[in-house]
């Protein structure tokens, strides 16, 4: 990525037709664009890495109303110095490998992108205080699927209480998990996050910002430069925030963690990673997911489902689930957890 030119579609060199008139070259749109990677957003200014260097830029108004989100990889152009002050213009958005969004729901009223270019969403919930949620592990992953993440289960305050009941219902599902406690031994999360992008997403309290600060200690700092360009605190901030672990951030760092995504490269050859914090995001809105692909979160149900008639609801009478359930054959929670998930599918596209 260091130092790849962005060059138009329109740069193609045509022949003068016949005679020896030549014709004017079309230039690229943007000869010095530099590729960067979207590390911060704050109302219209977007923090880049560029090489080694983090560069403030804004939107080019070419660029029209489409998103830039925290992950999306860009052509920037103007000052890409980075000194204080300065300020480049986005003029593209790379094409994204993933996209996480959220439908609106009572938290944010607009559909929106979250994230792009993620590789994994970490769904970090406390085993107690706040006590675990199965509902809320349930949306996040169809919206992990959904974006075409793979889904982590961070199950925290081990201290409190054990991990058993959540594992009961999720390990069978092949949902990969770790067990965390701020005092504890954080090496096992810390190698699933090896080689990936990772966003991490949890309910108030669980512990997220601690898991964070511990993974990436200069969080605080990293952070802070953020804010240095717009003033605002991280207690107050809602917008995500992309942090590196484990080997300086720079476009090499990146370039090898594309590799790895791509298979080119093998996870267990790096060290490092980043982390993606959605302080502001406390739930996934699904109203844009099929009820057909909510399915995928719940491998569990889906045989009977396979049973059920083609326009089956699964909320009424005539349903498959019912019979299974009757025989003792599902877990009426996970019943009750995919049905409620379809039932407020509807109530998020009502709004
Ligand atoms: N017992 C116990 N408490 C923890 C653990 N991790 C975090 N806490 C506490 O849980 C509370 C919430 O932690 P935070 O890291 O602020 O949680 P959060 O998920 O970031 O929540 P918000 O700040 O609301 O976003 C704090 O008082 C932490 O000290 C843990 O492993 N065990
Ligand atoms: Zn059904």
């Amino acid at each position: 990525m260091r130092d790849s030119r962005y060059i138009d579609e329109d740069d193609v060199r045509v022949r003068a037709r016949g005679g020896s008139r030549p014709r004017t070259r079309k230039r690229p749109k943007h000869e010095n664009a530099q590729l960067g990677f979207v590390t911060g957003v704050d109302r219209g200014r977007y923090r880049c890495l560029v090489g080694d260097r983090s560069v403030v830029a804004m939107k080019a108004r070419e660029l029209g109303r489409g998103s830039i989100v925290v992950g999306d990889v860009v052509a920037l152009v103007g000052d890409l110095s980075g000194r204080p002050g300065t300020l480049a213009r986005v003029v593209r958005v790379e094409e994204r490998t993933s996209v996480l969004r959220r439908t609106a729901d009572d938290t944010d009223p607009v559909e929106r992108v979250i994230v792009a270019n993620a590789d994994q969403l970490v769904i970090v919930v406390a085993l107690a205080d706040p006590a675990p949620q199965p509902r809320f592990v349930d949306r996040c992953l169809v919206a992990a699927y959904d974006a075409g993440l793979e889904p982590l289960l961070c199950l925290t305050k081990s201290d409190l209480a054990p991990p058993d009941p959540l594992v009961e219902i999720y390990a069978p599902l092949g949902l990969r998990w770790v067990v965390t406690r701020k005092d504890g031994d954080l090496s096992e999360l810390r190698s699933r996050l090896t080689g990936r992008i990772s966003v991490f997403v949890g309910p108030s309290g669980v512990g997220k910002s601690t898991l964070v600060n511990l993974l990436v200690p200069e969080a605080q700092r990293a952070v802070g430069r953020v804010n240095a360009v717009t003033g605002r605190g991280r207690h107050t901030s809602t917008s995500a925030v992309a942090l590196p672990f484990g080997a300086p951030p720079d476009a090499e760092s990146l370039e090898r963690l594309r590799a790895a995504r791509e298979g080119a490269l093998d996870r267990s050859e790096l060290d490092h990673g980043w982390i993606i914090d959605t302080p502001g995001v406390r739930s996934f809105g699904l109203a844009h997911v099929a009820p057909d692909d909510l399915v995928v979160a719940f491998p569990d149900l889906a045989e009977a489902i396979d049973e059920c008639a083609h326009h089956c609801s699964h909320l009424d009478g005539g349903c498959a689930l019912d019979d299974w359930l009757a025989a003792g054959r599902l877990r009426a929670d996970r019943v009750a957890s995919f049905r409620r998930l379809l039932l407020s599918r509807e109530g998020d596209a009502e709004r």
